[in-house]
């Protein structure tokens, strides 16, 4: 198919709560949105990058810019396009992962809603339904915490994912688990706060049976994770170090970790998000679907992604309502703990003009 154009649209949305990790605190999601408009029909892709380069090196300004000066046109330049094009045609400029990924997904999904094909399908999909855990971010207090992780137990979440930081991690595992048993599903996320020398600290979260420690060294110490891990029980996920399934093959082959978080900004796309999957199942990884605060577009294709076989663990999937009061879509809606796979062609949902509008802070067409 041909591409006739690009829409880039900048939106701010409040979140519920302000959202704080071991790198700052959110209090509104900026994110950018991709329209690709073709002859055969539009597809939506959703830019999971930061207003600020501090979860990676890439941030908003800079995907939009990368996006409207050199990503778009050469898809536009391209002729026949189709979604397994993208990255073999974007490979010449290097990084940028989550812009790519994000045009990326517009592309297929305007290709899969022509088809009458959903992403589910297309990725291979075999559940219809996915278990979803949350992710619970650093509180001003343990009692606040225990109020907020009660919460969302009684909302039906199978997991419960801590933030942790320096100063704000043995203590609160330590309560959550005085206080809701040892039954709970439970695992931490350090976002690289911490360094191999925290090792005797970190070790101290073994006797809490925690799923995975997420994460807990910076994302280009592979090498320093591979030692850690010969230091702590808990097992290591890695988040922020895994970019590509190139990535992935060689951190696991290093020993840097036993289960992976697969986000697809952050490899490129739902399509090299698959092929991590597919390498972690060669080596018998277990990998879980990580999060971005997405709304309900990449969510739709998170849900998705997060139904192929080899995502053994509740993902970050949580529902709508964990970050916003209003979606741009209809609600994801917790149901016994677990989303529904979304079955509609393409991503299955798309955004509700009104709602989008509202929140919608800039728009740029590039294009005939
Ligand atoms: C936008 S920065 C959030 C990054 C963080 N994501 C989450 O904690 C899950 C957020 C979500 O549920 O979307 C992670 O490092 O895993
Ligand atoms: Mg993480």
């Amino acid at each position: 198919m041909k591409l006739s154009g690009v829409e880039l649209r900048r939106v701010r949305m409040p979140l519920v709560a302000p959202f704080r990790t071991s790198f700052g605190t959110q209090a509104e999601r900026e994110l950018l949105l991709v329209r690709a408009v073709t002859p055969a029909g539009e597809g939506w892709g959703e830019c999971v990058a930061m207003e600020a380069p501090l979860y990676s090196s890439e941030y908003n300004d800079a995907a939009e810019h990368v996006l409207r000066n050199h990503l778009i046109p050469a898809l536009l330049a391209a002729g026949d396009l189709t979604a397994y094009k993208v990255t073999p045609l974007l490979a010449k400029f290097k990084g940028h992962r989550m812009a790519k990924a994000a045009l990326e997904m517009a592309v297929l999904d305007a290709e899969l809603r022509a088809h009458d094909r959903s992403f589910a399908a297309e990725l291979g999909s075999t559940r219809d339904s996915v278990a979803c855990g949350v992710s619970v971010g650093i509180m001003d207090s343990i009692p606040q915490l225990l109020d907020v992780v009660g919460g969302y137990l009684d909302e039906g979440y199978v997991r419960i994912k801590l933030k942790i930081e320096p100063g704000w991690d043995v203590e609160p595992v330590r309560q959550v688990r005085e206080r809701f048993g040892d039954d709970v599903l439970l695992q931490v996320d350090a976002n690289t706060a911490y360094t191999l020398g925290d090792a005797p600290l970190l070790s101290r979260l073994d006797p809490f049976d925690l799923l995975l420690i997420e994460q807990p060294l910076e994302e280009e110490d592979v090498l320093g994770h591979a030692e850690l891990a010969k230091r702590i029980r808990t097992p290591i996920c890695l988040d922020e170090s895994i970019v590509s399934a190139r990535a992935a093959a060689d951190a696991i082959k290093l020993g840097a970790c036993q289960i992976v978080n697969i986000k697809p900004g952050r490899v490129g796309g739902y399509l090299e998000a698959r092929r991590v999957h597919d390498v972690c199942a060669a080596h018998g990884v277990a990998v879980w679907c990580g999060g971005m605060i997405e709304t309900g577009l990449g969510r739709a294709a998170n849900v998705a992604l997060a139904s192929l076989p080899g995502f053994t663990l509740p993902g970050d999937t949580s529902a709508s309502g964990r970050f916003y009061r209003t979606d741009i879509t209809e609600p994801f809606v917790l149901d016994a703990g677990h989303l529904p796979v979304p079955t509609g062609p393409g991503l299955g949902v798309t955004p509700i003009p009104d709602l989008l509008d509202e929140v919608t802070t800039e728009k740029a067409w590039i294009g005939s």
